[in-house]
């Protein structure tokens, strides 16, 4: 390394003093981009302090324009500086036009970055501030490692750099990471890690970014399915290939002009839509390459009507699958559904599943996609804040289904201490160890046998019981402890309030454990965003035996109706609960005194917390109630059932249309600022 410095060094000198080429000492790749610096009239030697980096509103509108790419890689930078931290390096994001858009790092190096500018604002593009491996990285469009002398710039010297480029589901650039520290810090790991780490950020965005579309995972190897490696395909509802990252593209092969020209069933040579028919979307089946390349792959069918669509074209639907392992398990429900149509009222069973449909469009959404898959094995993930009802609708799809007269099992993942996960839910033989039930213990997996198995909080269970549960879902066998296996039948839900593709990205979750389980998924809206408050409330009266006729008082139902809710329903349920404890005789009105302190207090401090724009939202309602004049802007209908936040959104998105999208016009008619007019564009979290 020293030698390898020292004839650097020279070199340098040489190029400097005589113009002698740098091409002997430099990977050519850098050479080259020598070469490109100098010809831009970079100065090797200034030593003038660098720009001031871009600040103010400029920067505001800059980090305004990567919002997503910005959301999509803060987890993945915490990550990856989880993995350098105290090693005197940073790690550093900048945007297609290699401007620094946040950076992380230990703070001493921090300050030694900063004063090259490696900061926030700051411009790394080559032409200006010469070889580095952020502004070279995006020149080439691939990783690129810059070490000490290799920067053209003396000044940078000082830095280790290794960046790669983050592409969109199109292939065009979007940015770049980046982890710059001392030499000591630097390693042959870090290009690796920065890839990796580029690989990630593209996964999770491209994934986000088409919920309602196909997904097609795709790798050389079974164990690649779900790790940064995979590929991954975004096809259109009539098999156009319309997004993919960077690994796909590698494997297929594929440029930028086969978006939206490319039907991927051609491409692949593969009937795709008998994966879609087939219900169970994260089942592994292998295809091969007309140049005889095998590929494994899963296919997600996203919300896409693909599904049904293609049932309704009559497709048939073969018990196995050419080439692939995977088992097409048709649904007596989803037959009985192609074979005639059939009115929305015939659709709707008055099945357990069906009880829980109070109105809500969202809600209703669900139930039926839940009903499609009851009749079948594939495993039901259900997302979903804490208090939404995801175990009420897991003991539905139970209750509605052919296991019906079978036990429901409900195990919480999260609750089970390590000491006694293995003989709670393995069980054990007879006399297994001492202190043990002489009968020996079933285990709550057998317990299930011939029903469902329901794992709530699954995003929480620790590594060494997911490798445990894996196994069982695998072989359909329980080793009890001190006994021999047993082969079980169940059929799996599983249940969590955080995103479990985080969770894996983040190590935390197994990718395998989640394709097993994650068969076919659902989103379960939170409260505030369910339009059937006033039909819930009543049912929650009935089910706690109000008196008939029993109200709320309008000025405490309004105050209901614009809160958050953050328990979801079961804190709508325990108010419900706490006021009809609390009505007296024969009152029939529930009003502020039936209610707890602590849900006063909250009901009331949720108004006090409006933002500017939620009070002037609220104002142009009730101006607009009273037959007012209708403000231009918050031409969107009031709802006056959806929280405060909720409205105001929906009136900026309607003001957004009515000003063609023009952030800049719509913040300056509300006076707010751009960012503020962003917040209320981005999809609220409803989980996690
Ligand atoms: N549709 C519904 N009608 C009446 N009560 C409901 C409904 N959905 C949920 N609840 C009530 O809300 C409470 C929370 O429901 P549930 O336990 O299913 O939520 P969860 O999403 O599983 O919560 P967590 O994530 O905290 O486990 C329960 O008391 C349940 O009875």
């Amino acid at each position: 390394m020293r030698h390898e410095t020292s004839q650097l060094q020279q070199a340098r000198r040489q190029w400097l003093e005589q113009g002698q080429s740098m091409a002997a000492a430099l990977d050519g790749r850098l050479a080259q981009s020598w070469l490109r610096s100098s010809q831009a009239g970079v100065d090797p030697q200034d030593t003038r302090d660098v720009p001031d980096p871009m600040s103010g509103s400029r920067l505001s509108d800059v980090l305004d324009s990567n919002v997503e790419l910005l959301a999509h890689a803060k987890p993945v930078m915490d990550f990856l500086y989880h993995q350098i931290r105290g090693s005197r390096s940073m790690v550093v994001l900048a945007d297609a036009h290699s401007m620094v858009l946040h950076t992380q790092g230990d703070r001493g190096f921090l300050n030694k970055a900063q004063r090259v500018a490696l900061s926030q604002g700051a411009c790394w593009k080559e032409n200006s501030r010469g070889t580095n491996a952020i502004g070279t990285a995006l020149f080439e469009r691939m990783p690129v490692r810059v070490r000490g002398g290799e920067h053209f710039m003396a000044q940078n010297a000082f830095l280790h750099c290794a960046a790669a480029p983050i592409f969109t589901a199109q292939g065009a650039i979007a940015g770049v990471i980046d982890i710059s520290g001392e030499p000591m810090a630097s390693h042959s790991h870090s290009l690796g890690m920065a890839n990796m780490a580029a690989r990630m950020i593209e996964n999770s965005w491209l994934k986000a970014a088409y919920p309602q579309h196909a997904r097609i995972h795709l790798h050389p190897r079974v164990e690649g399915l779900g790790s940064a490696a995979e590929g991954i395909l975004i096809m259109r509802d009539d098999g156009c290939l319309i997004g993919a990252n960077q690994a796909a593209m590698h494997m297929l092969r594929l440029s930028s002009s086969d978006f939206s020209s490319t039907i991927l069933q051609e491409r692949l040579q593969h009937r795709l839509q008998v994966h879609l028919h087939n219900r169970a979307p994260a089942e592994v089946a292998a295809l091969r390459l007309p140049g005889g390349q095998r590929l494994f792959f899963c296919v997600h069918s996203g919300h896409t009507q693909l599904f049904a669509a293609s049932l309704a074209d009559g497709m048939e639907t073969p018990a196995t699958v050419a080439g692939s392992s995977t088992e097409a398990v048709p649904s007596p429900a989803v037959q009985a559904d192609a074979s005639k149509p059939q009115t929305e009222a015939a659709l709707q069973p008055a099945d357990a599943l069906a009880q829980l449909d109070t109105g809500d469009a969202q809600w209703r959404a669900v139930v039926a996609k839940v009903r499609r898959i009851v009749h079948s094995n594939v495993p039901l993930l259900i997302q979903g804040e804490s208090g939404t009802g995801k175990e009420v609708l897991a003991r539905a799809a139970h209750d509605s289904g052919p296991r019906r007269n079978k036990p429901f099992v409900a195990i919480n993942c999260a609750a089970i201490p390590e000491s006694l996960i293995e003989s709670e839910l393995f069980g054990y033989a007879p006399g297994a160890y001492t202190g043990a039930l002489r009968a020996g213990s079933l285990g709550r997996i057998r317990e299930a046998d011939g029903g469902t198995l329901f794992l709530d909080e699954i995003g929480d269970m620790p590594l060494a019981l997911q490798t445990r549960l894996l196994r069982v879902l695998q072989e359909r066998t329980v080793s009890p402890l001190g006994g021999d296996s047993v082969k079980v039948d169940f059929a799996v839900i599983s249940a969590t309030h955080c995103r479990l593709q985080d969770a894996v990205a983040q190590g935390r979750f197994r990718a395998d454990l989640f394709y097993r389980i994650n068969g076919f998924n659902v989103q379960l809206p939170a409260l505030r965003e369910r339009s059937d408050w006033p039909a819930l409330w009543q049912r929650l009266l009935a089910s706690h035996q109000a008196p008939e006729g029993t109200q709320l008082a309008p000025d405490l139902e309004a105050a209901m109706q614009r809160y958050d809710w953050p328990g979801n329903i079961r804190q709508l349920a325990n108010t419900v609960q706490t006021a009809c404890a609390l009505l007296q005789g024969d009152e029939r009105v529930i009003d502020w005194p039936h209610v707890a302190d602590d849900m006063r207090m909250a009901l009331q401090k949720s108004e006090s917390h409006w933002s500017p724009v939620e009070r002037r939202y609220h104002a142009a309602a009730q101006a607009q109630a009273q037959g007012g004049d209708e403000d231009l802007l918050f031409g969107a209908a009031a709802s006056p059932a959806r929280p405060i936040k909720q409205q105001t959104q929906q009136a900026i998105a309607a003001a957004m249309l009515a000003f063609n999208g023009n952030v800049s016009q719509v913040a300056r008619q509300l006076g707010v600022s751009r960012q503020t007019i962003y917040r209320y564009l981005r999809p609220t979290k409803s989980a996690g």
